[in-house]
C-alpha cells in the first residue's frame, strides 16, 4: 500500500501544528519522521492513521482518498512507545486478541488463530515465551509482542510512534536492527516517528526531517546527512562546532586563528561562520601553512575505537570544540598536559551572512 499525504494542515486553537505537509511513501518502504519535540511528527502520524482529522488536505492509500475513512477501516497497525499490552492476558492471547475480536463472519477458527499466533511469535522471536504475562517480560520483549499484535490483522500500513523510546540505549540499538530486518521480511509500508537521529538514519529507507510543522527535507539517510537542504537539517543531524570569524576572500580569521580557504567566489568578504563536524578534523603538534587553529585539551572520553576530545581554543573566539579521532591517531599524538595542539579541519560547511548554507569548503 502506498501512502500519499497531500497539502495537510492541522491547527489546534489557532496554532498550526502542521502546515502544508505533502509526502509520498511508496509501497513497502520504511520511512522515519524525524524532528525535535513539538515539530508535528505524532500529529502527522495520527492523521495518517485516521485518529485525527486534518483541517485541510488529503490522505491517500494506493491513491484512494481515505481522509474521512474511519480508523477501523484503514487497515493500519499501530505500535506506541508505551507497550499497552493487556496485563491479564498471556503473550499468545495478547497477539490473538484482535483476531478474536473480529466480527463472526471474518473471525478465523480456533486452530487458524493458534497457527497465526505461533507464526507471528516466531517472526518476532518470542515463540518460547507464548505463555508468559507482560509483567514477566523485559521492555524490548514487550515491544516485540506489541509489534506481533499490530501485525496480527495483516495491516497494509504499519505506524510506529517512538516504538523504542522507553528502552535503554543498548536494547534500542538491537531492536532497531531487528525492526529493519523484520521489515525486509514482511515489507509492509511503515512510518515511524523518532526524535533520535541515529535511529532514523539506521532504520529508514527515507528520512523526513520536520521542524515547526513543516518538512525541511525528505531523502535517503545519506542524502540528508551529506546534502542537507537547510541549516536546520545540518544542525539537527549530529553535533557541530560553529566557528565565527571574518573572511577576506582568501583567509578566514578569528583572533589568533587563521585558515586559508578557497570558497570559489561563493563567500563574499566579511563575517563568515564555518560549521565543523567532530569527525571532519584531526589534530597536530604544529600548525601547517594553511591552518593555524591553536587549541588546548580540556577533556577526553574513549568509547570503542573513537576518542572524543573537548578542546578549548587558545586566543580565538569559539566555544569548546568537539573533535573525534580514532584511538591510533590519538595514541600517536600523545600530547603533554598543557601542550598547544593545532586543529586541522578536512572539510567545513560555510554559513552565509543570511544564515543559509553556503558551499562546503576544504582548507588549502
Ligand atoms: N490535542 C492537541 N491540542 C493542542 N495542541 C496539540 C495537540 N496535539 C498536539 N498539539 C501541539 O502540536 C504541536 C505538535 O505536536 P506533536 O505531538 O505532533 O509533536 P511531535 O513532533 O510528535 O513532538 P514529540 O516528539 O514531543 O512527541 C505541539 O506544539 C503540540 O503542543
Amino acid at each position: 500500500m502506498s501512502i500519499r499525504v497531500d497539502g495537510i494542515r492541522k491547527t489546534f486553537g489557532g496554532f498550526a501544528a502542521l502546515d502544508d505537509i505533502s509526502l509520498n511513501v511508496p509501497q513497502g518502504e520504511l520511512v522515519g519522521l524525524l524532528g525535535p519535540s513539538g515539530s508535528g511528527k505524532t500529529t502527522l502520524l495520527r492523521i495518517i492513521a485516521g485518529l485525527e482529522k486534518p483541517d485541510r488536505g488529503r490522505v491517500l492509500f494506493n491513491e484512494r482518498d481515505v481522509t474521512t475513512l474511519d480508523v477501523r477501516r484503514r487497515k493500519v497497525g499501530f505500535v506506541f512507545q508505551q507497550y499497552a499490552l493487556f496485563r491479564h492476558l498471556t503473550v499468545a492471547d495478547n497477539v490473538a486478541f484482535g483476531l478474536r475480536m473480529l466480527p463472526r463472519g471474518e473471525r478465523p477458527g480456533r486452530d487458524a488463530v493458534r497457527a497465526r499466533v505461533r507464526e507471528l511469535l516466531e517472526l518476532v522471536q518470542m515463540d518460547t515465551m507464548a505463555g508468559r504475562y507482560p509483567a514477566q517480560l523485559s521492555g524490548g520483549q514487550k515491544q516485540r509482542v506489541a509489534l506481533a499484535r499490530a501485525l496480527a490483522l495483516e495491516p497494509e500500513v504499519l505506524l510506529l510512534d517512538e516504538p523504542f523510546g522507553a528502552l535503554d540505549a543498548k536494547v534500542r540499538k538491537e531492536l532497531r536492527r531487528w525492526l529493519r530486518h523484520l521489515h525486509e521480511q514482511i515489507s509492509v509500508t511503515s512510518i515511524f516517528v523518532t526524535h533520535d537521529q541515529e535511529e532514523a538514519m539506521e532504520v529508514s529507507d527515507q528520512v523526513v526531517v520536520m521542524s515547526q510543522g513543516h518538512i525541511e527535507q525528505i531523502g535517503s539517510p545519506l542524502t540528508v546527512y551529506e546534502q542537507p537542504a537547510s541549516r536546520f537539517v545540518f544542525d539537527f543531524l549530529g553535533h557541530i562546532n560553529a566557528l565565527e570569524g571574518l573572511y577576506d576572500g582568501a583567509v578566514w580569521q578569528s583572533g589568533e586563528a587563521r585558515l586559508r580557504l578557497d570558497t570559489h567566489g561563493a563567500c563574499p568578504d566579511g563575517a563568515l561562520t564555518l560549521y565543523l563536524r567532530p569527525h571532519e578534523a584531526t589534530l597536530a603538534k604544529a600548525p601547517v601553512e594553511h591552518a593555524h587553529l591553536p587549541v588546548k585539551l580540556a577533556a577526553r572520553s574513549v568509547f570503542g575505537g573513537t576518542v572524543t576530545l573537548e578542546l578549548e581554543p587558545r586566543g580565538w573566539g569559539a566555544g569548546v570544540l568537539e573533535v573525534e579521532l580514532d584511538r591510533d591517531t590519538w595514541a600517536a599524538l600523545a600530547p603533554g598536559r598543557d601542550d598547544t595542539l593545532y586543529l586541522l579541519p578536512r572539510s567545513l560547511q560555510t554559513v552565509t551572512c543570511d544564515g543559509d548554507l553556503g558551499p562546503r569548503v576544504a582548507p588549502a
